[in-house]
């Protein structure tokens, strides 16, 4: 993990298309451990392959299982019959709770010795309840650090015999998990009685299935004890597919409903074994529109547009919850999830770390010891039209977000992932990305595929060629906002004229850059609170603006200035790096030019309507002197690149200009 590494997402505009899911962690998991444990061998097909199945696959490698892969996450894994060859092991198992807690069980129960440890975070989440009741069946476990915490020590040991045994439920569901998948170890009768309220009952669903399809039936009451018969012995399937991952599919469920859809998702449905699948009804409560087949899903936005708060208690959905809190950014009230006491012994403290990211973004949180209570950003407050999609909702001027900041992961795959759907209110930045490799490394590829970020015209050229005129024809035919990026350099000009800053003083005008308030009302600009006039548009500004553009750090400081105006339903720039540096994935790129002379004579024109002097040889030798510093330079220079369609209005009038782009938006909009 680099901690220093993010992805910048832009702002999202809408959300369409279909995800073929990878395969459930959960199940992935109690798959290779099961198969492991069988007699004879097992292909397990749509394997997902990820950091926490990687240390699954090591693990069992370690213990003398063979593994082999037959391509396209097929494996062949040859069972032992629960009777590892390698009795001597070290074993580590990074941050993987479903790798480490069903080994510690199977294998204190296996007669050999091993140490099993994980990072750090690994290490801080407990283990006690379990190791506990595997001391009550006689396994002897040791702590190596922490009472109740990994690293573990296993040693042989002389098993008790004792027909029951009892576990906490209501810490990790995973104890329970663990202990059952380990009791057919010991071929002989044996009760677990659950103490505790059961929490995250579908994961024992996935449990019991799983056991189920490798031939042991657990016998049970309720939800308060299960018991594993004599002679019960796992038996390899032959051949088993491991399903979607419901879990991940909840960001694409809640991207379709946030931004419009329909999003597809293929991999799990109503057939689906795991609890996670009921997302789609918790969203459906919210508003969206959810289709369902046996093996796919699909949600769209609600029919008004306009997710609603919904107040849950999310125990049987643990993990896709943490989806529902950033949906309900864009929802109208407040949100409130119950009962997810889970998040705090997590990959990191869930409820903890979702607070604060989540206000980051903007939003109102109330954080309790098992729940969380979101009020995002309604549209009444924001003066949103009904009609609207929800994606309008979070108006992104309300966001805090510094996006330098960006939101923390926590090491936490579903944080980074979850907060993927901020991006609908404004571009954002999520730090250290990779850690989805967990359960999803191609993650931020599937959720670019099926987003649309809001789109941008990026208009670049030399002086007078056009581009300002061009682009605001343009924004007002498709009703998108407009950017004038030379007016920033223009002002700061005039700014550190105003102030008596030298045009080559970089430290200052970074400063004052990053200091200037610049509000666009119409055709009027205003700079720290006062109207800047005609003075603006004069060649004296132009060529003090050309200058302070030269410097590194001016342009670094007004580069999120300039992104900020990327806003739903879309942008329309000009300037000179527009396509290059400050929107790099602007749907369509325009290379403007004319020659120098009808430029000189179109800026002449230009300023005589506005009553300003000036005589065309001048005009001439300003725009060349121009042309040259800003294609010499070695910031961000002016230049045609190879993405960018060359548009040369030497022979063409306004309306034709105009048309190319249109015509060019048209072929390139999503
Ligand atoms: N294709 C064109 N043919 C003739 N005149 C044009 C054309 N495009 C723009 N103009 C005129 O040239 C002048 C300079 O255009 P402007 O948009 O200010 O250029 P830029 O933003 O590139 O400096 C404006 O008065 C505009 O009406
Ligand atoms: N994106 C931009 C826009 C303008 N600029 C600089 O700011 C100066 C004035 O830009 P402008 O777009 O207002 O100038 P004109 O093309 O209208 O003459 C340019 O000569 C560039 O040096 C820039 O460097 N990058």
């Amino acid at each position: 993990m680099n901690p220093s590494e993010f992805i910048n997402l832009p702002p999202l505009l809408s959300a369409r298309g279909s995800v073929r899911l990878p395969g459930s962690k959960s199940i992935s998991n109690r798959v290779l451990l099961l198969a492991a444990l069988s007699g004879g061998t097992t292909i397990v097909r749509d394997l997902l392959r990820s950091d926490d199945t990687d240390r699954m696959l090591e693990g069992l490698q370690t213990l003398g299982v063979t593994v082999e892969s037959l391509g396209n996450n097929a494996y062949k894994v040859t069972g032992c019959g629960g009777d590892f060859p390698v009795k001597n092991a070290e074993l580590f198992l990074g941050n993987a709770g479903t790798a480490f807690r069903p080994l510690t069980a199977a294998l204190a129960l296996s007669g050999g010795s091993y140490t099993l440890s994980g990072v750090a975070r690994m290490h801080e989440r407990p283990i006690g309840d379990l190791v506990d009741a595997l001391r009550g069946l006689g396994a002897d476990i040791a702590y190596l650090a922490n009472d109740g915490f990994p690293p573990l020590q296993i040693k042989p040991a002389t098993l008790s015999g004792a027909a029951s045994v009892s576990v906490r439920g209501d810490v990790s569901s995973q104890f329970l998990t663990a202990l059952l998948m380990a009791l057919p170890l010991l071929g002989r009768t044996v009760t677990v009685e659950v103490i505790g309220e059961l929490i995250s009952k579908p994961y024992i669903e996935i449990t019991l299935a799983m056991m189920a399809r490798f031939g042991i039936v657990v016998l049970r009451d309720g939800w308060k004890s299960f018991t594993v018969a004599a002679g019960s012995r796992y038996v390899a399937p032959g051949e088993i597919y491991v399903e979607g991952d419901a879990s991940s599919a909840s960001y694409f469920l809640a991207a379709g409903a946030i931004g419009g859809g329909p999003v597809r998702v293929e991999g799990v449905g109503r057939g689906s074994i795991q609890g996670d699948v009921r997302f789609a009804g918790e969203l459906a409560k919210m508003g969206a529109q959810i289709e369902m087949g046996d093996n796919w899903i699909e949600a769209r936005a609600p029919v008004n547009g306009k997710l609603q708060a919904i107040d849950l208690d999310c125990n049987h959905i643990p993990d896709a919850a943490m989806t529902l809190a950033v949906a309900a950014l864009f929802a109208n009230g407040t949100t409130t999830l119950r009962n997810i006491a889970s998040w705090r012994v997590k990959e990191t403290d869930r409820i903890h770390a979702m607070a604060t990211e989540l206000r980051k973004v903007g939003a109102l949180v109330e954080e309790g010891a098992d729940y969380i209570r979101i009020t995002g950003l309604s549209s009444e407050e924001l003066g949103v039209s009904e009609n609207r999609s929800a994606a309008s909702i979070l108006n992104p001027q309300s966001s805090i977000l510094n996006p330098a900041a960006g939101i923390d992961t926590y090491d936490d795959h579903r944080m980074a992932m979850c907060f993927s759907l901020a991006a609908f209110g404004n571009a954002i930045r999520i730090n250290d990305p990779r850690c989805v490799a967990k359960t999803f490394p191609d993650y931020f590829t599937e959720f670019a595929k099926v987003t649309q970020s809001v789109p941008v015209i990026a208009i670049d050229g030399p002086s007078a060629s056009g581009k300002g005129t061009v682009a605001q024809r343009v924004a007002n035919e498709l009703g998108f906002h407009y950017l004038d990026s030379g007016a920033l350099y223009r002002l700061l000009a005039t700014a550190a004229m105003r102030d008596g800053v030298a045009l080559d003083d970089e430290v200052a005008l970074a400063g004052l850059a990053s200091r200037m308030d610049i509000v666009f009302k119409g055709e009027q600009i205003w700079l720290d609170g006062a109207p800047v006039g005609d003075e603006l548009r004069g060649e004296a500004c132009a060529a003090g603006a050309s200058k302070v553009a030269a410097l590194h750090q001016v342009r670094a400081a007004l580069l999120a200035k300039q992104r900020d105006f990327r806003k739903a339903p879309g942008l329309v720039t000009d300037g000179r790096d527009m396509g290059s540096v400050v929107f790099p994935d602007a749907t369509l790129k325009i290379f403007l030019t004319a020659s120098a002379q009808i430029r000189a004579e179109r800026r002449y024109k230009q300023l005589k309507e506005k009553g300003m002097d000036a005589k065309i040889a001048d005009l001439l030798q300003d725009i060349r002197a121009r042309d040259e510093r800003d294609t010499q330079r070695s910031a961000a220079p002016l230049q045609q690149y190879p993405d960018a369609s060359l548009l040369d209005t030497t022979t063409l009038d306004v309306d034709q200009a105009v048309k190319f782009v249109l015509n060019g938006y048209q072929c390139k909009a999503p």
